[in-house]
């Protein structure tokens, strides 16, 4: 699937949604280094929210702690009414949290529709799943159509290119019908034409999701972003609409006034 022009709008933001995520006074200490420090994050339900902010800013470090990954030294981080803290993270998956990783994480030599599959039961315990092998089967079918990917459902995930794997990625994570998903940097190292599917597709995707992507690319983040908030040094330097966190001054020095941050092959 190509982009149509002008390219796919944005999610609007949710603003009259209840919130979906709540962080409040969130601090991360490694050693002695404070990677976030008072960190505050509302998240309503069916935003498309993306999260950028110069290297070493926190992002990934966030996304830890919502996950369940690194214990933060104090604040609160609340889902649907629910704290996560000390929570580990298979329960927070099954609250209905997915995540994607910077690095792979499917099995090459499954089939693309069997990686789905075991990405689906992941979310549920045992006796659920044994009752749920057709809902869990439907979700597969769903999840290879709105990647589409349905045409590689039985190849081996190790013979998709890049895109696709990242594609694939996603879908594991649609089958586990999670209300918040995750994505670290999704197009990353991907083609004009794979990121413009890829835009499309979290547009889709947050039509009946929650959704926060860590990205980079500022020309994705251009075309495909409605409110973004910017970490700078464990801090939220701001939030707003696409627009407004180009024109501002503090992001443009922290962030945007980095040439390395503009990565357009
Ligand atoms: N396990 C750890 N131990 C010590 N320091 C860490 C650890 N994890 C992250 N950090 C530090 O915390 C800070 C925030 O890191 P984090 O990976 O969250 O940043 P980021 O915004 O995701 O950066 P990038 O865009 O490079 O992925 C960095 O200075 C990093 O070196």
């Amino acid at each position: 699937m190509t982009s149509p022009s002008p390219p796919a709008s944005a999610a609007a933001p949710a603003s009259e949604a209840p919130a979906l995520l709540e962080i409040r006074g969130l601090e991360v200490v490694f050693g002695g280094f404070r990677a976030l420090t008072g960190v505050d994050l509302t998240v309503r339900q069916g935003e498309l929210r993306f999260l950028i902010g110069p290297n070493g800013a926190g992002k990934t470090t966030l996304i830890d702690v919502i996950t369940g990954l690194t214990r933060p030294a104090s604040g609160s981080v609340g889902f649907a009414g629910t704290s996560l803290l000390g929570r580990r993270e298979h329960r927070i998956v099954r609250l209905g949290i997915g995540r994607t990783f910077q690095t792979s994480v499917v099995f090459e030599e499954l089939t693309v529709a069997e990686n789905i599959d075991l990405a689906a039961c992941f979310r549920r315990p045992l006796p659920a799943l044994l009752r749920q092998r057709r809902g869990t089967s439907e979700a597969v079918a769903t999840a290879l159509e709105r990647t589409g990917l349905a045409g590689f459902a039985d190849r081996p995930a190790g013979v998709l290119s890049h895109g696709q794997r990242q594609w694939l990625e996603i879908g594991m994570l649609i089958a586990q019908r999670p209300r918040l998903l995750l994505l670290d940097e999704p197009v990353a190292g991907m083609s004009r034409t794979e990121r413009d599917r890829t835009g499309e597709l979290l547009v889709e995707i947050a039509k009946d999701h929650t959704v926060i992507v860590v990205e980079h690319d500022m020309e994705f983040l251009r075309r495909y972003a409605s409110q973004v908030t910017v970490l700078h040094e464990g801090s939220v330097l701001m939030e707003g609409d696409v627009a407004a966190v180009q024109a501002d001054a503090r992001v443009q020095e922290v962030y945007l006034g980095r040439p390395r941050e503009e990565k357009t092959p």
